[in-house]
């Protein structure tokens, strides 16, 4: 046996071998010792090799998929080993012939299908990256729902579009691996490396004619040899993978970088999209729009979200679904109804892949019937294009519907293998052995009181087992009795334990065989007939496929419109022009989070940045810390990109130029991990912007140049905005402490000052969170320092620091002179605080203390206001 191991073993060096034994997968040597470590399992020894234990440790069979995810989960990749004989038919070979064993799958991230690994409502996607000469191209599927894509791309996008996709397993050839390490450490990708001969361009095109069972490709559309090696890479590494079983992959799409709004890596994390910074969905822009009922209509937000377009025919469209939703009043029946539809796209890839069971036949009459009944509710609705097209793929099933109602019980159990979900009536033959079956099950029961009776031993019982199969068992206190004639006639011993006797009878044996042979019989037909089912299934795939994304449609339409009629989102005006024009715009994650909070309510806030001509429109936003800069770039970001992916928006009114790429940046972000300084990742992210945004670009620049010494920063920053201003002539949004650039407004034809109001009161800010036309003076570091919790010593040294710095800025003083006449520390620090605040309670103050609106009434709350007035002003 070990020898088979290690021959099998030696085929796939960096996979863990799962080796079947039995009840068990079993692991040996380093697969053992690694799988103990990453699954928390005991590591044991079984026999030895070249004179040394041999590491071992195990799975069983029935909890494996738990074990799987774990191991996927930690990076690992897994061949499951089966055994392909039973040890009876082993044994005929010979007494020592070892049990026939082979790799059946290799589980990698990539390549899932199980529900139980996948997350439902997130795409798990495969790609390759090929290079033909200089040509790139980047292909992707997502085996478990069928969808495969292919896009040429310059290799300047390929970071952006991996950021997009996030794949869960990339495949390279060695020497793009190579080439590409820096972008892909970056992005966290640790790809698999395959050799040249899986991304050869001929090789794939006819690996791709035999996927789909054509003579040449020419129906697809033309592919440049660089996208052919990358889909035939993907096509071997699924042949690899699933042991020469292909899945059902829909005929490649071609997607264009052209026609999404493009959106770079290091934005997306910055936006906070479909993960937040910490890396869950909790916080993202996804999880605060997702509000669809079916995992395929989650999946296809998560598409729109992640790829917004950037065709106005597109959005159109999709606006229109999205209105013909707000306006339906079949909003919540139809949503009633996508409530019950199941995973349509998963269920027919595990058929695809001959590894689903009577579940995925009901999730695909279940699906259907829901679609019927969609189809039905809206047969008489005028419907926008979009829809009505959906609606149209929602019917044509008829036939497939009929037969799989007619032959599928409400709720099949999990595996073919246990029969039980072919519904009675359906199949006379199967009608019949199970009839057989049944009545020996009552025909036994029968017998049990008869044999009772003629024993005289009540509490006799027929039982059965896997060893002896039915048998007869009374306790030990019978024996003599039931082996002494003239019961022993009648009954047969077969076993002694310690408190039970058991016997058979001829008559038992007979019926015994009689009820085996019906219940093989029945589920061998079972079987026959769950193959027939899915290869109905199968012939329709393309179709269903179309009906699943029909589906996602509706629930996407009408998911978003539930979220735009309570949140008081407004529909997007999205033209050719180049304005930028936004009426009380909110954040959709901030005000979310404040609801929930029950914190006071978002401040909404206008931007306009309508750029006249070819010119560029700018604003310099500059205000105080924590006055809610960030979070105003950010929301006008996020608007715009709900926009484009066809999604109504949070503000009252917006009116949207098509926007062709997005660029966000935070000032400083420590990136030790990737040997980068601080100042660098901003730099290097601050030269992509520079280079690569064009004038219908939005650009959103948070504090860039902060890590670095003030006058160099303030330099970089004023020479950023001039460039993006002149040269790239975008329209942007800039968050800054430097003050100085402010100037730039009264030079610079487009770019103008706002300032996120506060009010000072008492030495402290007050947060309006408004954003108003003007530029800050300050930005009350201190004051938000104090908020913080600095300690007071520290807060009354800064203060009189900064009165020292900015009193000597105006006097131009130097700064070695500046410190020279600062006050030293220890005497700062027992100095009365600059801004001491009022001397006891004002008159203000106690009146108001001794007030309790509790027993108030109107009138009298009246008077007190009146009173109060009165004070202040005397106090005036
Ligand atoms: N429009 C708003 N309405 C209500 N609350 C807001 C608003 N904008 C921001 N806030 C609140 O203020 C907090 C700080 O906002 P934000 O991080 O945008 O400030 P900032 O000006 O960028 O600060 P810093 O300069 O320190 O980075 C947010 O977490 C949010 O709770």
């Amino acid at each position: 046996m070990m020898a088979q191991y290690l021959e099998i073993k030696a085929d796939h060096p960096d996979a863990l071998l799962f080796y079947r034994m039995g009840d068990f997968y079993e692991l040996f040597f380093d697969d053992a010792a690694a799988a103990a470590e990453a699954l928390d399992i005991a590591l044991t020894k079984r026999g030895k090799h070249a004179g040394e234990d041999i590491p071992m440790c195990g799975v069983p069979v029935h909890a494996a998929e738990g074990y799987l995810l774990t191991l996927i989960r930690k990076g690992f990749r897994v061949a499951v080993c089966e055994q392909l004989e039973s040890p009876a038919e082993a044994k005929k070979r010979g007494g020592k012939s070892v049990v026939k064993r082979g790799v059946v799958r290799l589980v990698t991230p990539g390549t899932l299908i199980e529900d139980s690994l996948l997350e439902a409502r997130r795409h798990n996607y495969l790609a390759a990256l090929a290079r033909v000469r200089d040509e790139w191209a980047l292909a992707w599927a997502d085996i478990s729902t069928g969808a495969f894509h292919v896009m040429p791309l310059g290799q300047a996008r390929i970071g952006a579009e991996l950021a997009r996709l996030a794949p869960s397993e990339l495949l390279v050839s060695e020497d793009v691996g190579e080439t590409l390490r820096e972008v892909l450490g970056d992005l966290g990708v640790f790809p698999t490396v395959l050799g040249r001969a899986s991304f050869d361009s001929s090789g794939a095109e006819a690996r791709l004619c035999t996927l789909y069972g054509v003579q040449t490709l020419a129906g697809f559309g033309s592919f440049a040899r660089c996208e052919l090696a990358a889909m035939g890479a993907l096509v071997d590494y699924l042949d690899i993978t699933q042991k020469g079983r292909l899945p059902l992959l829909r005929a490649p799409q071609r997607d264009a970088v052209s026609r999404m709004l493009q959106i770079d890596a290091a934005t997306r994390r910055n936006l906070e999209l479909t993960q937040s910074m910490n890396g869950g969905r909790q916080g993202s822009l996804l999880s605060v729009i997702d509000r669809t009922v079916t995992p395929g209509g989650a999946r296809l937000l998560e598409r729109r979200v992640s790829s917004p377009s950037r065709e106005l025919d597109v959005i159109a469209r999709r606006l229109a679904a999205l209105d013909w939703a707000i306006e339906s009043p079949q909003g919540s029946a139809l949503r009633d109804a996508l409530r019950k539809v199941p995973d349509l796209d998963r269920a027919l890839s595990r058929l695809g892949l001959d590894r689903g069971g009577p579940r995925d036949l009901a999730a695909v009459r279940n699906a259907l019937e829901q679609a019927e009944e969609i189809a039905q509710a809206l047969d008489e609705a005028t419907l926008p294009e979009l829809l009505a097209e959906a609606r149209a793929a929602l019917r044509g099933h008829d036939d497939l519907l009929a037969l799989l109602d007619a032959a599928l019980v409400a709720e099949p159990p999990l595996l073919a293998r246990d029969g039980g979900f072919i519904a009675p009536g359906y199949d006379a033959d199967l009608d019949e052995a199970r009839t057989l079956r049944d009545e020996g099950r009552s025909v036994i029961a029968r017998m049990q009181g008869e044999y009772a009776e003629r024993a005289g031993v009540s509490s006799l019982k027929i039982k059965h087992n896997n060893v002896l199969g039915y048998f007869i068992e009374t306790t030990a206190t019978h024996a003599e009795k039931m082996m002494s004639p003239p019961l022993n006639e009648t009954f047969i011993h077969r076993q002694t334990t310690a408190n039970q006797v058991r016997f058979t009878t001829v008559e038992l044996t007979e019926l015994e065989t009689r009820i085996l042979n019906a219940g093989n019989e029945a589920l061998e037909i079972e079987k026959r007939l769950f193959a027939r089912l899915r290869e109905a299934i199968l012939d329709e795939a393309p179709a269903l496929s179309e009906t699943g994304l029909a589906l996602s449609e509706f629930d996407l339409a009408l998911g978003l419109a539930d979220l735009s009629s309570a949140q008081g989102w407004a529909r997007p005006q999205v033209d050719d022009s180049r304005a930028f024009e936004i009426e009380a715009g909110r954040h959709p994650v901030v005000e979310r989070a404040l609801q929930a909070q029950g914190a006071g309510p978002f401040i909404a806030n206008d931007c306009g940045l309508n750029a006249e001509g070819e010119s560029a429109a700018v604003t310099l936003l500059t205000g105080p810390n924590m006055a809610g800069k960030s979070t105003y770039l950010r929301q006008n970001a996020l608007i715009a990109l709900l926009a484009q992916m066809g999604c109504y928006v949070p503000a009252q009114r917006a009116h949207i130029g098509l926007v062709s790429q997005i660029f966000s940046r935070v000032g400083a972000s420590d990136d030790l991990a990737r040997g980068r300084s601080t100042f660098m990742v901003e730099m290097v992210e601050t030269a992509a912007i520079l280079n690569l945004a064009d004038d219908r670009a939005l650009v959103i620049l948070d504090e860039i140049g902060r890590g670095t010494a003030t006058y160099d920063g303030l330099s970089i920053a004023w020479a950023t905005l001039e460039h993006l201003h002149g040269v790239n002539r975008v329209r942007g949004l800039f968050a800054t402490h430097y003050h100085e650039l402010t100037v730039l407004a009264g030079k610079l034809d487009g770019v103008t000052n706002a300032t996120v109001a506060v009010k000072e009161w008492d030495g402290e800010v007050i947060f309006l969170h408004e954003v108003r036309e003007g530029a800050a003076d300050r930005s009350y570091g201190v004051q938000v320092a104090q908020l913080a919790g600095l300690p007071k010593a520290v807060i009354d040294r800064a203060r009189t620091v900064l009165d020292a710095l900015e009193q000597g800025e105006r006097e131009r003083a130097a700064p070695k002179a500046l410190i020279d006449d600062l006050p030293l520390f220890s005497a700062a620090a027992v100095a009365p605080p600059p801004q001491a605040g009022p001397a006891g309670p004002s008159p203000v103050e106690e009146k108001l203390s001794t007030i309790r609106p509790d027993d108030m009434s109107p009138r009298e709350a009246l008077q007190a206001i009146y009173e109060l007035k009165g004070l202040l002003d005397s106090a005036g």
